[in-house]
């Protein structure tokens, strides 16, 4: 194997979207430097790593100087799967709770980025291989609740993704959707204050009820002005308003069974195609309910179920809970362990959504990780700088891939 011995390596402290602090790898040799951040999310699933170290990001850095730049000195950057492991072994945890999932997150794909400046050749074809398909769906949020606002509605994200046409495109009518969802929510419901959450959806102290028609008019005529095809998706984020017994709405309790009923309802009434996390994330069996009634035409996705976890994941290939995964790199804290959630989900006949954080960085990773991947969306916003970097990127990747 050729070598690409890591010779600095150092991490900085740097602020995410929400103003919160979170971290920036470095790894340098000979001439080629690499940087990669982490990102964090404010809905975490029970089973996820944790971001920093218990006592927080400081804790985290100092062992890193104690325990971890030591070691990782003089690896070599091209064997990913050995770094990796390497990040696990010095960690010596299930959960990287002594590292921190975000700095071995920042790591390895540091590392990854490292290599693929070195080999010349971009990050997803490093990943990925040779093979690809279309470049993933731009998925956007334009109306939001949950834990990414105060006051907004009780399902967390209300997703629009324009379909057939470029990258850019997609992109375009997106905007445009979330545009005329603000309008909107300011002309129908003067007096309400509205804002916008952590991922730069409209947010208004309205019901779910209120929100999904409003997104229905407002994709309707969009769809029609550009002539395109708008698919619509939710993520209900459901743990979080589940009590142990109920689903507690805004305006309403579901018991467990009204709560896959109203999954249910979601794809056959309402048409939306992506429903993620509709039950809590201890509930396989739930999520297997609702796949069974709608898999065959809605995409049921499990995010705080999995975790980007092979264990979950296998265990959710063995009851059918789902026929759709979300992929997050700092669920899980290393590239490699991403890459083999993936595949086992592929395997199983899965679609898999790259995603972003409600606390993003700038960094682009994701939209590298969706082309390697073959990812089916890239959920990563419709407007605001940190989710734009990632489409704005896929866009110089499609590019890149239609002159191949
Ligand atoms: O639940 C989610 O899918 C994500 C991103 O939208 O949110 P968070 O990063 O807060 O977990
Ligand atoms: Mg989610």
């Amino acid at each position: 194997m050729p070598s690409l011995p890591i010779e600095q390596a150092r991490l900085r402290k740097i602020l995410d979207s929400r103003g919160n602090l979170t971290v920036e790898a470095e790894l340098v040799s000979g001439k080629v430097r690499a940087t990669a951040s982490a990102p964090s999310g404010a809905s975490t699933g029970e089973t996820e790593v944790v971001a920093f170290s218990k006592s927080g990001i400081d804790e985290a850095f100092d062992f890193f100087n104690r325990r971890v730049k030591n070691y990782i000195l003089g690896f070599n950057a091209l064997d990913q799967r050995g770094f990796d492991s390497l990040l696990h072994e010095i960690d010596g945890t299930e959960n990287f709770s002594n590292m921190g999932g975000n700095v071995s997150t920042a790591l390895s794909i540091c590392a990854a980025k490292l290599a693929s400046s070195y080999l010349g050749i971009p990050l997803y074809r490093y990943v990925g291989g040779t093979a690809y398909g279309r470049p993933p769906s731009p998925l956007g949020n334009v109306i939001g609740g949950g834990k990414h606002t105060r006051n907004g509605t009780t399902i967390q994200e209300f997703l629009v993704s324009a379909q057939g046409g470029s990258t850019l495109e997609s992109m375009i009518t997106n905007a445009m959707v979330h545009r005329r969802v603000g309008e909107k929510l300011s002309q129908e419901l003067p007096g309400c204050s509205v804002g916008l959450g952590d991922e730069k959806a409209w947010t208004a102290s309205i019901t779910d009820e209120k929100a999904m028609e409003i997104l229905r008019e407002s994709v309707d005529e969009v769809s029609k002005e550009r002539g395109v095809r708008i698919l619509t998706g939710t993520d209900l984020a459901a743990s979080e308003f589940f009590d142990g017994k109920h689903y507690v709405y805004r305006d309403r309790k579901l018991s467990r069974d009204e709560q896959i009923d109203f999954a249910v309802s979601l794809a056959r009434e309402y048409g939306f195609y992506y429903i993620e996390d509709p039950m809590d994330e201890r509930d396989f069996e739930g999520f297997a309910e609702i796949t069974k009634k709608v898999g065959g035409s809605a995409l049921v996705v499990g995010d705080d179920l999995y975790t980007t976890n092979p264990r979950r994941i296998a265990e959710g290939i063995e009851k059918k809970a789902t026929n759709g995964v979300l992929i997050k790199v700092n669920q899980i804290g290393t590239l490699s362990d991403t890459v083999e959630s993936v595949k086992l989900a592929t395997r199983a006949g899965m679609l898999n959504t790259i995603s972003h954080r409600s606390g993003e960085t700038t960094d682009d990773f994701i939209a590298h990780l969706g082309v390697a991947f073959s990812s089916r969306f890239i959920k990563s916003g419709t407007i605001g700088g940190e989710r734009l970097a990632k489409l704005n990127e896929l866009i110089r990747i499609e590019e890149e891939l239609s002159t191949d």
